[in-house]
């Protein structure tokens, strides 16, 4: 197949209104501003400002990992403290000062990889307390390594007057910070990172490798932290244990981004902006009380707005704060439906080879303890086939269904066109060719439909950049009937219309092989019809293979080739649909009440 023979909707992406360049314009300004801080000679003001550009960094970058991949990492100030450490200790050596940057960036990254094995371990609440539990130890390694560190004395820097030059090296950081953080939200990469957030298995079945993903936000979350450390050893010519890794303060950035929005562009900015200003507020009029009521505030806040000030109602009626609350989603201008509606899908055109083995399954067994779900499957699935799966609730389709796309690794061999499938994880499943829906829609939430499309399209091997798998997703969401909502959060659409999504979504991966898992159930006749008639169209002209799941009969009777029935994760009947309607033990196992239900 190729692209070129494809007629492509008339689609455009363009930049939301605070997307995109003109943000990173807009920050690049701001900095140019902020350059010019210094020259009032006032050095309160200039420490000032720089503390806040410190906090502004180590905000933004925790964003990265806690917003957009949605992993909470509360150890996160630890990174800074060695990163104050790595330059400290080269400055005192007699490295160049901007070559003491890189090693203090280079360092932690390198301990920010290796943690990630670790940590990665983990999710959720059990990730955020492992995390936190680095900090301690940081002190406490930076309190015993004596001859790195200076131990408990610390490392006093070379006395020089650097506030000036470190203030705008911290221009430049936040200006980079800020910078990335929007190349982030609307790149690939970020869009790996939204979907790691939405579901991990999701992602992994569209073909996202999640744990380098992973890592490589840690990485560099963790050296813009580092950086934001050196620059601040470099200003305050004076650290030890305490001051980089005390729990007083690490907390403080993680606050200030969950306070503004965390996974908002803006939220970090708008978080710090307010929190260092009632901060800074406090120290100055409530000397004895300031931590008491900044903690309070910070308890009322998580209280009454829980997603940050940016998502609060009171932001999004606030017209200045309106503009800054709004997602980064890439705006697209819908083609008319009815243009849409008749093109072809750009998928790929295969010529099934019929008596070609796509895929084979030799004696698949998945137990979870005592309760063998799948027993002892065989099976081969020739080119261009459809192959109806049923069998009563519980008895195992859902579940082979997984081994087959390696959501669990099950024994015995599975081969896909003639390659042994062992031990190849979920991503790569979905790369040699083998797309699936799930029973329970897991399409990702805050994602718009288009995103959620063109995110699967972008991780095949063809690779189209995202406005490319943009344009290509109108025509699989026009397909599926989505086209209206195409600009929508996945979120807002009804139980059906995410099944729909998640076809779609399969189909942007161009899949040789299509796992359908109960979409027909909740559907009217015609809508039955009209999903028939694209498990048809994707058989007929992509060539594409599928086994569907159904307890609807009446669905698959329209469509199938084959029957394959289970039982007690057996199969207990493997013949063409006719034959296999005559057969007393399918009926008993399943057509029997399906059947009389739907009266067939
Ligand atoms: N993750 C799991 N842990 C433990 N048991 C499981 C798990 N997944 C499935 N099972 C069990 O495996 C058996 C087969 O379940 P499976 O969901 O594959 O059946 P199914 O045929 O798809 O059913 P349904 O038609 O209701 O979707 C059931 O007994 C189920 O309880």
């Amino acid at each position: 197949m190729a692209h070129n023979e494809l007629t492509m909707p008339q689609t455009s992406s363009r930049p939301p209104a605070f997307g995109g360049l003109g943000v990173v314009i807009g920050a690049a300004a701001a900095g140019v501003l902020a350059l010019g801080v210094p020259q009032f000679g006032v050095p309160y003001v200039t420490n000032l400002v720089f503390t806040f550009l410190v906090f502004f960094i180590l905000a933004q970058s925790w964003d990265w990992i806690g917003g957009l991949a949605g992993y909470v990492n509360l150890g996160h100030f630890a990174y800074y403290g060695i990163g104050a450490y790595a330059f400290a200790a080269s400055l005192v050596a007699g490295v160049p000062t901007p070559l003491c940057f890189l090693i203090a960036a280079v360092a932690v990254a390198g301990i920010a990889a290796l943690l990630s094995f670790p940590l990665f371990r983990l999710k959720g609440d059990y990730f955020a307390f492992a995390t936190l539990a680095i900090l301690p130890l940081a002190e406490l390694l930076a309190f015993n390594l004596v001859p790195l560190t200076g131990g408990a004395d610390g490392i006093v820097l070379p006395p020089h007057y650097v506030l000036v030059p470190a203030f705008y090296t911290a221009v430049g950081l936040a200006v980079v910070t800020f910078a990335l953080s929007v190349l982030l939200a609307r790149s690939r990469f970020g869009y790996a990172l939204k979907s790691i957030r939405n579901d991990e298995q999701a992602a992994e079945v569209v073909g996202i490798r999640i744990f380098p993903a992973k890592r490589a936000v840690m990485v560099l979350s963790g050296a813009f932290a580092a950086l934001a450390g050196a620059v601040h050893a470099w200003q305050l010519s004076y650290i030890d244990p305490p001051t980089v890794f005390g729990l007083n303060v690490a907390l403080v950035p993680v606050a200030m981004a969950l306070f503004g929005g965390s996974g908002l562009l803006w939220g970090p900015l708008v978080g710090v902006v307010l929190l260092f200003s009632i901060q800074q507020y406090l120290l100055v009029n409530m000397t004895m009380l300031h931590a008491t009521v900044y903690g309070l505030i910070i308890l009322l806040i998580g209280r009454f707005m829980p997603g940050g000030l940016l998502r609060s109602a009171f932001a999004r009626s606030t017209p200045g704060l309106r503009a800054l609350s709004r997602e980064v989603h890439h705006e697209i201008e819908a083609a008319p439906p009815a243009a849409t509606h008749e093109r072809r899908l750009p998928m790929p055109v295969r010529a099934p080879d019929p008596d070609k083995v796509l895929l084979s399954l030799k004696g698949i067994t998945k137990a979870f303890g005592g309760n063998v779900a799948v027993n002892n499957v065989t099976l081969d699935v020739r080119e261009g086939e459809v192959i109806g799966l049923v069998g009563a609730n519980g008895s195992g389709k859902t579940t082979l269904f997984n081994c087959i796309s390696k959501v669990y690794e099950p024994q015995g061999t599975l081969l896909f066109d003639g390659a042994d499938m062992k031990g190849l994880r979920r991503d790569e499943v979905a790369g040699i060719g083998v797309g699936r829906t799930f029973q329970n829609p897991r399409p990702f939430g805050d994602l718009t439909v288009a995103e959620n499309i063109a995110v699967a399209a972008t991780f095949r091997a063809d690779k189209p950049s995202m406005t490319e798998a943009l344009k290509e997703a109108e025509s699989y969401a026009a397909f599926v009937g989505l086209e209206e909502r195409f600009t929508q959060r996945a979120d807002a659409l009804s139980l059906q219309e995410k099944k729909s999504l998640e076809l779609a979504r399969a189909l942007a991966l161009h899949p040789k092989l299509l796992l359908v898992d109960e979409v027909a159930s909740g559907l009217t006749p015609a809508e039955v019809k009209r999903f028939v008639s694209h498990i048809r169209e994707i058989r007929e002209v992509y060539g594409v293979t599928v086994i569907w799941v159904e307890h609807i009969f009446s669905a698959l009777a329209q469509i199938v080739d084959r029957l394959v029935v289970l039982e007690q994760g057996q199969v207990i009947a493997d013949a063409p649909l006719a034959e296999a309607v005559r057969d007393e033990r399918v009926l008993a196992a399943y057509l029997g009440s399906a059947a009389t239900k739907e009266g067939h």
